[in-house]
């Protein structure tokens, strides 16, 4: 059977005393889209810290396309793109150039990272911008040189964490409409993290967490109900977004 793209099983993380994930576990289905809805403070950071190892997991266990990020962290992490809240590129240089370090830094031969680098920005609608530098392009383009910087290695899966925070509403739909495209053409799987209950459709997976708890995980449609995603929501967490 095919691994699952990411398998979190009973992961808790604490700061001291703030308990940020309590017991945490939620699946995303290989070539699945996966909205990972909650306020700020939900715990979506923590995990994805814990996902890419900037933190380490103490507790549970987290498998990317079926390899244990404790035992065999090279191999997890090579499946694994990810586009941070911050911004990972330099704005001063072009967008080729940044691709073309971030691919040196997955060890992809300069051969090979040429054509690679073609193929993401391809992928991402950025095909004439390649030689613009970073800095130069609007909120909307460099969030989706992002995604084509995160696309390099050829990852299983993508986190992306709130990766339409500060862009406006059509540059929004655009990264948003983008992902889902990645997805329908079998290229990888995401988990998005999100606060924002418009970006979810019915028929993705969704999870909701709430104070670091994994309130609900279902189809959107079928934890929404007849009361809608909104209503579901409040009378899960007693807040709104
Ligand atoms: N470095 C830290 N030290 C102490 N507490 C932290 C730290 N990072 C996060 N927390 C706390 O852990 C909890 C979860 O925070 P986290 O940033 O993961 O939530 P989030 O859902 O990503 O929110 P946001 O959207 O604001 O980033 C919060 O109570 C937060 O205050």
């Amino acid at each position: 059977m095919t691994p699952d793209a990411l398998a979190i099983d009973n992961v808790s993380h604490s700061f001291g005393r703030v308990q940020a994930l309590s017991d945490v576990s939620l699946r995303v289905r290989r070539g699945g889209f996966t909205a990972l809805l909650g306020v700020n403070g939900a715990g979506k950071t923590t995990l994805f810290s814990l996902i890419t190892r900037l933190y380490d997991n103490r507790s549970g266990t987290i498998r990317v396309a079926g390899y244990d990020l404790r035992a065999r962290p090279a191999q997890a992490l090579a499946r694994l793109g990810v586009v941070f809240q911050t911004r990972a590129m330099d704005a001063d240089l072009s967008v080729r150039q940044n691709l073309a370090y971030h691919a040196s830094l997955h060890g992809i031969p300069a051969r090979t990272a040429r054509a690679r680098i073609q193929h993401v920005l391809d992928q991402v609608d950025l095909t004439d911008k390649g030689h613009d530098r970073v800095g130069a392009l609007s909120g909307g383009q460099q969030r989706r040189a992002e995604i084509a910087r995160a696309l390099i290695h050829q990852p299983d899966i993508l986190l992306l964490d709130e990766a339409t925070a500060g862009l406006d509403v059509k540059s929004r739909a655009e990264v948003l409409a983008l992902t889902r495209r990645l997805i329908a053409q079998n290229q990888v799987s995401a988990l998005w993290a999100t606060h924002i209950l418009d970006e979810i459709q019915p028929d993705d997976d969704l999870v909701i967490l709430h104070q670091g708890r994994v309130l609900r995980q279902g189809r959107a449609d079928g934890i929404a109900g007849r009361q809608g995603l909104t209503q579901a929501f409040l009378d899960l967490t007693g807040v709104v977004t």
